[in-house]
Parts: structure tokens; C-alpha cells; sequence
């Protein structure tokens, strides 16, 4: 395997695309807009300069790094492509959009993967003509400093392909853990109505964000609060998960109103300047 094409350079896509290059790979960094790829890229920047300043890293090898990653703002050139690792918005339209113009552009071999938080990869596998090479690659947030990749079969999907995903998942530095393709896998089914239990702490009043934080970070020493931590992943996507767990395993489930307002008002946490708390973007 040479070259993997990462779709969305979100927050999850460019940390993808930054640990692909840091471990060899020649990589296309694919979104929507030239400016959206150009902020993930600013982000790999500042990222590796940080390491730089550190000693971790050369600046020779920032720049052979930022060498390997190539602008690509066409699925077009998923033709290229020896792997995808798609990170699009949480939002089976847009990935079932994707995953059908891929299966056309790409050659045969090539892996389809997605990094969704919880859509079915059964699902998603069944908008291409080639199941057995689709295959859920689960990164945690954020990617550079998460060693987590849930790998996730779908119905179809072959030991070949699965194995090639475990193996590339260590070359990148990650410890691949194999679960069964379920309603938000096995991290966020356990995580996010974590999340939103807190939200609705707060919802009640039983106490503001900081207390809420401060309870799970010093009482159990959590890295950081549940409402901090929403805001870094992103409260659409906390929603969008909640969604399908509420769908497809009950109400006990429910997501919180107070998550859906935050959305609805354009409060998404770090990404758009605010949510449970105040950032600058
Ligand atoms: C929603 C899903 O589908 C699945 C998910 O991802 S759920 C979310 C999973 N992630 C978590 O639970 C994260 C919980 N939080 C943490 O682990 C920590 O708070 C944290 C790693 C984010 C920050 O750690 P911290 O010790 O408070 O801050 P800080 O000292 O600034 O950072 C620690 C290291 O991480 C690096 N780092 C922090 N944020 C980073 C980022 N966004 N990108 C790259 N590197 C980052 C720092 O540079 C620093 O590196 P060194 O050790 O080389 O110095
Ligand atoms: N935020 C998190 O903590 C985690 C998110 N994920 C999953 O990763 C995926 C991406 O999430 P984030 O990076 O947080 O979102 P984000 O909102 O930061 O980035 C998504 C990017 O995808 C782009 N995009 C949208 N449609 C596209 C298309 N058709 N083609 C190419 N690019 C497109 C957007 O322009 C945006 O730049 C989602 O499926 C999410 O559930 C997985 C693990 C953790």
C-alpha cells in the first residue's frame, strides 16, 4: 500500500492525513472547498512546528512530512488511491454520495474505509459493488495523540482486507481493537450517553459546567470534563450519535433537548467558537 486518500479535512481528516504522512504514506487530502483543505493543512502545520519546538521532530522532517500530502478537492483522484479513509460529516446521505462515486472511480483493489463514530459499515458497504473491501477504521480524537483505531467488520468483509487494516493501523502508530459493527461500536455506545447524561445534569440545574466537569475530572480522574469533551468532538456529532443509538437500541437513549439547541443554534463547541464553554477560532 502507497497512497491513502483521506475524505474531509476536518478535524478527524487532517489528524488522519498527518499520521498517514508521519508513517510514510503518500497522502490526498480531499474536502468540499480548497479553503477547507488548506485550514487542515494549517493544522498538520502548527501541529508538527509544535513537535519541531519540541525536539520530537526535525524541521527536515516536518517538510519531507508535509511533502507526502497532496490537495485534492475531486474524488476524482481517489484513482490514485490504494486506500480511502473517508471523514465526511456524520451523515449516511452524504457517506452513502460518496461511497457509490468511490466504488466507480477507484480501482478493484482498492479499500474503502470509513472513520464514521457510528453508522452501520454493513450499510454503507451495500452502497458499493465491493463489500468485501469496505471496512470501518474507527480513530479517536485527537488522532495524533489517541492510540485507539476500532477496526470494524462489515457483513462482507474479507479477513484479507481486515488484516491489511490491522496491520497499516500499526505502522501508524495506533493499536487496532476489532469490534462487531453495532450501534456507535463499542466506544461511543459506552461514551456519548456519558456525555449526555452530563448534558442533562446541566439541563436540570443540578450544577453549572465547570462543577459538572470538575466532578468526573478530579472524582475520576477523566483528562477532561464530559462538557469539554463534547466540545472537542463536536456537539453535531455528539448528536448525530445519539441519534443512532436512540434509533437503534431504545429510549433510554434519548438525546438531550438541550444538545438539540445547542445545535440547532450553531453552538458546536470548539469548532464553531462556542458550546458549553467560550473558544476562539
Ligand atoms: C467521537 C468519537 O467517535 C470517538 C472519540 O474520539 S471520543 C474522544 C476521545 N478522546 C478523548 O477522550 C480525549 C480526552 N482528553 C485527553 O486525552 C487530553 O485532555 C488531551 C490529549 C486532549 C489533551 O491533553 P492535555 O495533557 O490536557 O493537554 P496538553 O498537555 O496540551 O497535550 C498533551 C499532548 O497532546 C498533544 N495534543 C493535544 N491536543 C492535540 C491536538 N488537537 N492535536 C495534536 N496534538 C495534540 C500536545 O501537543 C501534547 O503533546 P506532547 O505530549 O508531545 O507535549
Ligand atoms: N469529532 C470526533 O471526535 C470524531 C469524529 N469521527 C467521525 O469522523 C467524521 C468527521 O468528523 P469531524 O472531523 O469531527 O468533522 P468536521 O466537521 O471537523 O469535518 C468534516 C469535514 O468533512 C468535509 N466534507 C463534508 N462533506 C464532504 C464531502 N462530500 N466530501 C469531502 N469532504 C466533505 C467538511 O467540509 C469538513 O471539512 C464523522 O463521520 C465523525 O463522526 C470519528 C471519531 C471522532
Amino acid at each position: 500500500m502507497k497512497t491513502i486518500m483521506v475524505i474531509g479535512a476536518g478535524q478527524m481528516g487532517g489528524g488522519i492525513a498527518q499520521v498517514a504522512a508521519q508513517a510514510g504514506y503518500s497522502v490526498i487530502l480531499n474536502d468540499i472547498k480548497d479553503e477547507f483543505v488548506l485550514r487542515g493543512l494549517s493544522i498538520i502545520d502548527k501541529n508538527l512546528s509544535r513537535s519541531v519546538e519540541k525536539g520530537k521532530l526535525t524541521a527536515e522532517d516536518k517538510e519531507t512530512i508535509l511533502g507526502r500530502i497532496t490537495k485534492s478537492t475531486s474524488l476524482q483522484d481517489a484513482a490514485a488511491a490504494d486506500l480511502v479513509i473517508e471523514a465526511a460529516v456524520e451523515n449516511m446521505a452524504i457517506k452513502s454520495q460518496v461511497f457509490s462515486q468511490l466504488d466507480v472511480i477507484c480501482p478493484e483493489h482498492t479499500i474503502l474505509s470509513t472513520n464514521t463514530s457510528s453508522l452501520p459499515i454493513t450499510e454503507i458497504a451495500a452502497f458499493t459493488k465491493r463489500p468485501d473491501r469496505v471496512i470501518g477504521m474507527h480513530f479517536m480524537n485527537p488522532v495524533p495523540v489517541m492510540k485507539l483505531v476500532e477496526v470494524i467488520r462489515g457483513l462482507a468483509t474479507s479477513d484479507e482486507v481486515y488484516k491489511t487494516i490491522e496491520t497499516l493501523s500499526i505502522d501508524m502508530g495506533k493499536t487496532p481493537v476489532e469490534v462487531n459493527d453495532a450501534p456507535g461500536f463499542v466506544a461511543n455506545r459506552v461514551l456519548i450517553p456519558m456525555l449526555n447524561e452530563a448534558i442533562f445534569t446541566l439541563n436540570e440545574g443540578i450544577a453549572t459546567v465547570e462543577s459538572i466537569d470538575n466532578v468526573m475530572k478530579l472524582g475520576m480522574n477523566h483528562p477532561m470534563g464530559p462538557l469539554a469533551l463534547a466540545d472537542l468532538i463536536g456537539l453535531d456529532t455528539v448528536l448525530s450519535i445519539m441519534e443512532v443509538l436512540h434509533e437503534g437500541l431504545g429510549d433510554k437513549y434519548r438525546p438531550c433537548p438541550l444538545l438539540r439547541k445547542y445545535v440547532k443554534a450553531g453552538w458546536l463547541g470548539r469548532k464553531s467558537g462556542r458550546g458549553f464553554y467560550n473558544y476562539q477560532v
